[in-house]
């Protein structure tokens, strides 16, 4: 195979069912045995004969001392890496990192950064090191922030951005810049792009956000615009696919430590003393599930991918029973969208980007335990109502997120000033990798219930499953899930004793 730079949908693979935009979109590489690159776009597929230059960093003194720092051209990085002796090798994303030429001289690069979406731990360190990583390595001034997300780009003035305006900004939660959810215009957006001649665009935000970005570098390259879209993703939720974990995701469950064991106290210095902490994940339980297996306090942990009910046998209120009576106390994390399903009071209207609205489950649950331990059962509770949900996320990152901010923002930059584009950043089995847009859209990453990091949490806080994984794949339709457990078993045949005698 030769150089696997810009090769656009080389057939091989069979795409024939796939729309004719899709088609288009995709950029696959086919390989020996089974090796499959999916590529992201470059500004050269659809601009002929740009020029390109060497890249400044071949001449920056801190950067010469690194015995191959240019990223060979042919390097992926594999999706997959446990693999068997004649398994296919699988697909791959083209790796990241600095190239030998890049399409841009640093003095005619204007860019640009927009934050949209929540807030995450982590989104001014990226700020800041995408300023400064377009000043010193490649010579690029002119960088300015968008003002409040997607909608700033056509109703704000632009902030400028300079080492000196970002420094110091890593200490800081929040995102200078400002965010805002709704307002993505796509054609607002890219007229304001063409009209101040901006050609490096990066996006950094959620799966809504990513979304949006795809929508602007398609109509870029609709028009034919010489502009690169770099995504960078944030969600302290962890629910973009493809990549290993989203920025911020650590700080925020390690701020989510502080609440549980402020409720581990709280349960534990009281009669049938029950703590009780709900923490963000709207879709995916992963900061709930982390945090749990972290703390070690925690008897219980609800998250919307595994569904459960309160009463009658193998029920919630049952195994609070039973733990109440062994240990006299009980600590229950619960992520936000768990158990919605079970609130019956009719949902309001979606907020500006379309996402479904949460009833406060946190609450809802207090009221329902209170109510059945004091009237069904005639036992004193004593609940603690933790909700911590800003507090996880409004926090400045901790230093492993800053330092892997500042590898998102390094590759970002590296991958706009190559010309690529349509692309989002992100390690892919710890190794920094250009993912296409369609693939970190196509789907949110969400807790597998049946894996080994869930069952290492039912065993850690010795819940029962409540619905049996058979049953809950059955009713997700997903029998194609692989199911390591050995025993697919009903709350029936895993009783409430055996759960907590062992
Ligand atoms: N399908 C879409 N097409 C275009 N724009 C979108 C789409 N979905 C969301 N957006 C835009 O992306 C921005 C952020 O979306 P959203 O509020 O859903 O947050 P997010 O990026 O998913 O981050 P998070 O959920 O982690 O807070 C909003 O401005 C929204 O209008
Ligand atoms: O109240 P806001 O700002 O809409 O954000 C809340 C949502 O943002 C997130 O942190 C990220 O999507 C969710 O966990 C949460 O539901
Ligand atoms: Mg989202």
């Amino acid at each position: 195979m030769g150089s696997l730079d810009h090769n656009f949908n080389k057939t091989g693979l069979n795409i024939s069912s796939m729309p004719n935009s899709q088609q288009q979109q995709q950029k696959i590489v086919i390989g020996e045995a089974g090796y499959v690159l999916e590529d992201v776009p470059n500004l050269s597929d659809y601009i002929p004969n740009l020029p390109t230059y060497p890249n400044p960093l071949q001449d920056n003194p801190s950067y010469s001392v690194v015995k191959q720092y240019f990223v060979d051209v042919d390097d992926t990085v594999a999706q997959k890496i446990v693999v068997h002796k004649n398994s296919p090798r699988g697909i791959h994303f083209r790796r990241a990192g600095p190239r030998q030429k890049v399409y841009f001289e640093p003095d005619d690069v204007y860019a640009c950064v927009v934050t949209c979406g929540g807030l995450c731990p982590g989104l001014n360190t990226v700020i800041r090191e995408i300023v400064c990583d377009l000043y010193y390595m490649y010579g690029v001034t002119r960088v300015m922030g968008i003002d409040g997300g997607y909608r700033g780009f056509y109703s704000k003035n632009t902030i400028p951005l300079t080492p000196k305006v970002v420094n110091g900004i890593h200490k800081r939660g929040g995102t200078i810049l400002g965010t805002s959810r709704g307002g993505h215009d796509t054609k607002k957006i890219v007229d304001s792009i063409q009209d101040r001649g901006i050609n490096q665009v990066y996006i950094i935000g959620g799966d809504g956000t990513q979304r949006g970005a795809a929508v602007i570098f398609e109509e870029i390259r609709r028009r034919g615009l010489n502009v690169a879209v770099a995504g960078i993703p944030k969600t302290i939720d962890n629910d973009i696919p493809v990549i290993d974990k989203s920025f911020g995701f650590d700080s925020a469950v390690e701020e989510a430590q502080r609440a549980i064991s402020a409720a581990h106290v709280e349960a534990t210095s009281f009669e049938n003393g029950i703590g009780l902490v709900k923490l963000m994940g709207r879709d995916s339980g992963f900061i709930a599930m982390y945090a749990t297996l972290a703390s070690r306090d925690v008897d219980c942990c609800l998250i919307p991918e595994s569904p459960f009910y309160l009463e009658g046998r193998g029920g919630l209120f049952e195994y609070i029973e039973h733990r109440l009576k062994a240990n006299g106390h009980m600590v229950i994390v619960i992520a936000e969208g768990a158990g919605q399903e079970l609130v019956s009071e009719s949902l309001k209207s979606s907020d500006p980007s379309g996402n479904k609205p949460l009833h406060d489950v946190g609450l809802w649950i207090s009221e329902r335990l209170k109510e059945h331990f004091s009237k069904q059962k005639k036992m004193v509770i004593n609940l603690k109502y933790i909700d911590p949900t800003y507090m996880i996320r409004a926090i400045p990152s901790n230093a492993s997120d800053n330092v892997y901010c500042t590898l998102l923002a390094e590759t970002a930059v590296h991958g706009a000033m190559a010309g690529y584009t349509g692309f989002t950043v992100g390690p892919v089995n710890g190794k920094h990798a250009y993912i296409p847009f369609d693939r970190i859209i196509e789907k949110q990453n969400k807790v597998v219930i049946t894996d080994r990091m869930w069952a290492r949490l039912l065993s850690s806080t010795l819940q029962p499953s409540f619905l049996g994984t058979r049953d809950i794949i059955k009713e997700n339709k997903e029998e194609e899930l692989p199911t390591q457990l050995a025993d697919n078993s009903t709350t029936d045949d895993n009783s409430m004793e055996k759960q907590i005698l062992r």
